[in-house]
């Protein structure tokens, strides 16, 4: 699975990159109440522009990506200085507010995620094969804090489709992995997208405490 993603940026079959903000972070962000300052965490980032946005809104990105070309794209496309450095099996590239930790996500440990404060996961759960999923919504728990919220960005397929990625994920599988450890609200379905017929369900989840 890692190194079809890392053909998939090699061989510029990415479509899942957007080249404008998605829609629903700017709808949905706000009403999180995150304060001003707070770092995010973006698992499985790719190149989003989304992380821009939330760096244009005074949120320190961390974003996670196992592809060093996403990274580099990223680095090229901005403005700024960049520097590196390397943090255990990572290597670190910062330019301005956003650092990017290019490695796998499962990796990445609480100790490296002390400020970390909220998250943002559009088209990273259903990134993963559903063996996957639980492991990734168990690992995001041990990353966020009780008390602190993101906002998930999913995808449902039509039924008994199990293509992927993207998975379809439904909204009860949505609950089963992260009611454990997270309240969550269902903010919206969106429209089905023409062509694929994908309908993305976007949702706020705040953490619960203890820590796992
Ligand atoms: C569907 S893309 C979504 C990217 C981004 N969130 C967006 O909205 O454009 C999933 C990304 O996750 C990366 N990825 C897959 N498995 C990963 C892992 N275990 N750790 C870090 N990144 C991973 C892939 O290289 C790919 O860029």
């Amino acid at each position: 699975m890692d190194n079809e993603w890392l053909a998939r940026w090699r061989q510029g079959r990415i479509g899942f990159h957007r080249s404008e903000v998605h829609p629903a972070l700017v709808r949905h962000w706000p009403s999180l109440g995150v304060k001003a300052g707070t770092k995010v965490l973006v698992p499985l980032c790719g190149k989003s522009l989304d992380m821009r946005w939330l760096a244009r809104h005074d949120h320190p990105v961390l974003g996670i990506e196992l592809a060093g070309e996403a990274i580099e794209q990223f680095l090229a496309e901005g403005v700024g200085e960049v520097s590196r450095y390397h943090h255990d099996s990572f290597a670190v590239s910062r330019q301005g507010n956003v650092e990017l930790w290019q490695g796998d996500f499962f990796h990445f440990h609480i100790e490296a995620a002390a400020e970390i404060g909220a998250f943002y996961d559009r088209a990273a759960l259903i990134a993963l094969p559903e063996a996957t999923r639980q492991r990734y919504a168990f690992h995001l728990a041990q990353l966020i804090p009780p008390g602190a919220g993101g906002l998930l960005i999913t995808l449902r397929r039509a039924p008994g489709d199990d293509a992927g990625p993207p998975y379809g994920v439904e909204a009860a599988e949505v609950r089963e992995l992260f009611e454990p450890n997270f309240a969550l609200s269902h903010l919206e379905d969106g429209a089905p997208e023409p062509g694929s017929g994908f309908r993305e369900s976007v949702w706020a989840l705040t953490r619960r405490g203890p820590k796992v």
